[in-house]
């Protein structure tokens, strides 16, 4: 649905024109997943032999692409959330777009180190090593409905941490979105009874 709004103050001429978004009129289905598919691209031994990386910078430089991703998360998410929570750092670019388009806030979970207040803070480890992450203790409170965003789920380290960050504030995990899900590393079994979604799925 499209709409357009005149926020123009009473006693003046002049008029502000704001148009929504039609999420439905975005490819979906398997013409969004064939999309976002040809937007990604592996690169062999990076940032180690024997690791395949998923790049997904080539996702986001293609505009109509992106917008699909997030229209993708609006239609399944809006009015089931009331904050964004986005790991550092590829996280940080999908979820804080996702989180504009839901009209709710954003809360980064950051490497440890990086935040300046008090934090709750895992460690856990990841395909290609060891890691710390940490929330704001202030940054959710209790009750809030949060969705978790990342680029790719491997082996759910990462998910499942931030899944207990969120936890730690009382607040609770609506879901969990990822663009790409490294199904033979089964991060899945990480975060069970969760509701993770996950565009794609590589098997191989
Ligand atoms: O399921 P897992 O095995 O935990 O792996 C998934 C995580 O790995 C990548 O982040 P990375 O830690 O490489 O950080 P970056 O976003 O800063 O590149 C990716 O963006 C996920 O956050
Ligand atoms: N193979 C991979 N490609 C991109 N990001 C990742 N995070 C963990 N494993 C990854």
């Amino acid at each position: 649905m499209n709409q357009e709004q005149d926020s123009g103050a009473p006693g003046t001429t002049k008029e502000t024109t704001v148009t929504t978004w039609d999420v439905d009129a975005e490819p979906q289905g398997e013409e969004l997943r064939q999309l976002v598919a040809s937007r990604l691209r592996a690169i062999p031994d990076f940032p180690e032999p024997g690791v395949v990386f998923k790049d997904f910078t080539p996702l986001l430089r293609d505009p109509a692409a992106s917008r699909a991703v997030v229209a993708d998360v609006v239609r399944r998410r809006a009015g089931a959330v009331d904050v964004v929570v986005g790991i550092e750092a590829r996280g940080f670019i999908l979820g804080s777009v996702m989180a504009h388009a839901l009209g709710v806030g954003f809360v980064p979970v950051r490497k440890a180190g990086k935040l300046p207040g008090e934090t709750h803070r895992v460690s856990y480890s990841l395909e290609y090593g060891e890691a710390v992450i940490e929330m704001h203790q202030d940054a959710l409170q209790p009750g809030d409905r949060v969705l978790v965003v990342d680029d790719v789920l491997a082996t759910g380290g990462t998910a499942a941490a931030c899944c207990q960050l969120v936890e730690a504030c009382g607040a609770t995990v609506a879901g969990v979105e990822v663009v790409l899900e490294l199904a033979f590393l089964h991060g899945r079994d990480h975060l069970p009874g969760y509701d993770v979604v996950s565009l794609l799925v590589d098997e191989a």
